[in-house]
């Protein structure tokens, strides 16, 4: 492609749109030196691994995060929801039946980083047969086997302490991120008796694929710091980052994408790619620029055709999943009151304990405030409550196979925290005294999908969403019974039952199903893992991007983050984000093989011949 007519210096080999890095000056303090965004950063470093070629990374949000000691400070990551780096998407629950739940905020990351920087630090990455569902949109390159690599590439494993009785090569190989085991905190002595008591395993090994059991978990701390994923850009010059630089619109000459336009205090920049454009805005970022651009369903309601013209693509292109099939994890909170002193409530509450706690992690970085105030979490089916359940019983012999976890997955995720753990209570007072347990109860294979349009053809404003929670019925029949199940540990096992004096706040019902079904509506909220508005599918008819990333219906342009999701992982999502980002990253080196001369492949070839 001739680039003459524009400005050289504008020009790059690759644009990243969501990402971010900050120029490093050399001997900064560890804080000050790692910054970054999810998919977005894994795949600007690894692009930049040939020198000769130039990266542009364009990110909305703002610079040098981890000079904010609420986002490097691991037990401090619940006071970012609603903060300056947070985006605060505006959601609608539902809305059906004549019945609205509320416009909750939800949390996504605006800082250099994105929500590497604000998530709550847990390594994991669901099971096998999910993954091998994802090669009926994406083709063979998405089984479980063709993945479980790039699961590991990301990051390196540490466990000094050896907390883990299995191999740590299954969580993580030798990638920039630096993964430990969560460090010990109240409260999982007890529920490891309480869960055992029940009848339920104990299981660490629950990255191989199989996840069943009470798990301690992994996450992205090293030495009481979080670990985003600018990690993967450090050391490399050939990068330029613009940070609080937002992307309105992706340029196009015909259906080729040929750069972006931005804004950034006013100004307007039009920056060009030689070779790719990659969005890696995040899950309603990424659907909303390719709406903005002229990529989008079209129909008499729709803002597709004004901004294709805008875009220069000169005519919409019908491409009409893009913001559907959302999907996350529907999650039921609930809070136990503890007798005193079980919880670490009280030491992150203003006290004299917090003051401890805090001269203890300035001076070595230990100590309450460098966890991630999980350790524990619980993976299960709970096929005899369902057989139970009538909804579940005709869901099932419609479809001939379990509707919740057909091959054998969980179907719950529970994470115990030490703690009340106030973003998941967005309607709930904090409570000023006293100890906390709160357990998230998570449904991993939710029937409900959501939804998001363009408010506006303004790029500023933010996207109608629809998380459209609890749509399918069996989706409430099904948290009603974890919750159940997740309560008969709590309240009846060894260990737990003792230290338990109430519930905050008072009012749970438990036997009723009408009454639980009540109370859930008014409290299911986010599991904070959205994704799947960019699905992959084979067809432009089944999906926004090919099984390479590659946006249908235009040359150039790939899209790469938890959007192309084509069905919720198991189990939390950060680690499956890396897992495409790296995936993502090798297809288009692969794609252009003049760039990238592969090292290994060289290698593989000689002791190829050497055999
Ligand atoms: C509060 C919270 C807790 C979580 N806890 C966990 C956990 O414990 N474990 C786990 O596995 N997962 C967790 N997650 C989920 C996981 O962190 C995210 O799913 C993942 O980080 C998303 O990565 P992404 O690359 O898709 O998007 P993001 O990381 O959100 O990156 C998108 C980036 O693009 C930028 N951007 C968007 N639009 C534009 C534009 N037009 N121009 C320029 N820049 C733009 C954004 O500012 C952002 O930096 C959590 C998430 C949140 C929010």
């Amino acid at each position: 492609m001739v680039l003459g007519y524009f400005e050289e210096e504008k020009v790059y080999d690759f644009i990243v749109v969501g990402g971010s890095y900050n120029a490093i000056p050399s001997g900064k303090a560890y804080a000050e030196k790692h910054t970054g965004g999810t998919a977005g950063n894994c795949v600007a470093g690894r692009l930049a691994e040939n020198p000769n070629l130039s990266i542009l990374v364009v990110e909305a949000g703002t610079d040098n995060p981890l000079k904010e000691e609420k986002i490097s400070t691991p037990a401090l990551a619940f006071q970012l929801v609603e903060s300056e780096y947070d985006w605060q998407y505006p959601i609608t629950f539902w809305d059906r039946g004549g019945e609205k739940r509320h416009e909750a905020k939800n949390t996504r990351g605006k800082v250099l980083g994105g929500s590497s920087c604000l998530n709550y630090y847990t390594w994991l990455r669901g099971s096998r047969p999910t993954y091998d569902e994802w090669v009926k949109y994406g083709g063979n390159e998405w089984s479980w086997d063709k993945c479980f690599p790039y699961f590991q590439k990301p990051g390196t494993m540490h466990d000094k302490n050896q907390i883990l009785d299995h191999d740590p090569a299954h969580v993580a190989a030798d990638g920039p991120l630096t993964i430990n085991p969560a460090v010990p905190i109240p409260l999982a002595e007890k529920l490891q008796e309480a869960w055992k008591s029940q009848g339920h395993r104990l299981n660490d090994d629950i990255y191989n694929g199989t996840v069943d059991g009470l798990a301690h978990v992994c996450h992205t701390i090293d030495s009481g710091h979080r670990v985003p994923s600018t990690v993967f850009l450090d050391g490399h010059k050939n990068i330029t980052v613009k940070p609080r630089t937002m992307v309105h619109r992706l340029l196009f000459s015909g259906e080729t994408c040929v750069g972006v336009q931005t804004h950034a205090t006013n100004k307007k920049q039009s920056y060009y790619a030689r070779h790719e454009v990659i969005v890696c805005g995040g899950v309603f970022e990424s659907p909303k620029l390719l709406m903005l651009s002229g990529i989008g369903p079209s129909g008499a309601d729709s803002m597709t055709d004004l901004t294709a013209i805008s875009s220069g693509i000169g005519h919409s292109i019908n491409s009409p999943h893009v913001g559907q099939n959302i999907q996350d994890h529907p999650v039921a909170p609930h809070a136990f009151k503890l007798k005193d002193g079980h919880s670490l409530d009280e030491v992150l509450r203003p006290g004299v304990k917090n003051l401890e706690a805090k001269a203890e992690y300035k001076v070595a970085k230990k100590g309450p405030l460098a966890s991630s105030l999980l350790e524990m979490s619980g993976f299960a089916r709970v096929d005899d409550k369902f057989k139970k359940c009538k909804e579940w019983r005709e869901e099932e012999e419609q479809r001939g196979h379990d509707p919740l976890g057909p091959q054998g997955q969980p179907h719950f995720e529970f994470d115990f925290l030490p703690c009340f753990a106030s973003p998941f209570f967005p309607h709930v007072p904090e409570p000023i005294e006293g100890s906390y347990m709160t357990i998230v109860v998570s449904l991993l294979r939710p029937l409900s999908r959501g939804w998001l349009t363009l408010r506006s053809a303004d790029a500023l404003d933010f996207p109608m969403i629809n998380m459209n929670y609890l749509d399918h019925p069996l989706d409430a029949v099904a948290l009603r019974e974890g919750v159940r199940f997740v309560d008969e540990i709590v309240l009846r096992g060894d260990g737990l039952k003792d230290i338990i004096t109430g519930e905050y706040p008072e009012g749970h019902v438990r036997e009723s199903d009408e009454g639980m079904a009540e109370w859930l509506k008014g409290r299911v909220t986010s599991g904070y893992h959205p994704c799947g508005s960019c699905r992959m599918g084979s067809t432009i008819d089944e999906g926004v991007v090919n099984g390479r990333l590659q946006v249908h219906g235009v040359r150039n342009l790939r899209v790469i983050d938890a959007s192309v999701f084509p069905i919720i992982p198991d189990a939390r999502i950060q680690n499956p984000v890396y897992m495409v980002a790296e995936k993502g990253a090798d297809m288009i080196k692969a794609d252009h093989p003049a760039l990238y001369q592969q090292k290994e492949s060289l290698v593989e070839r000689v002791k190829g011949l050497v055999v």
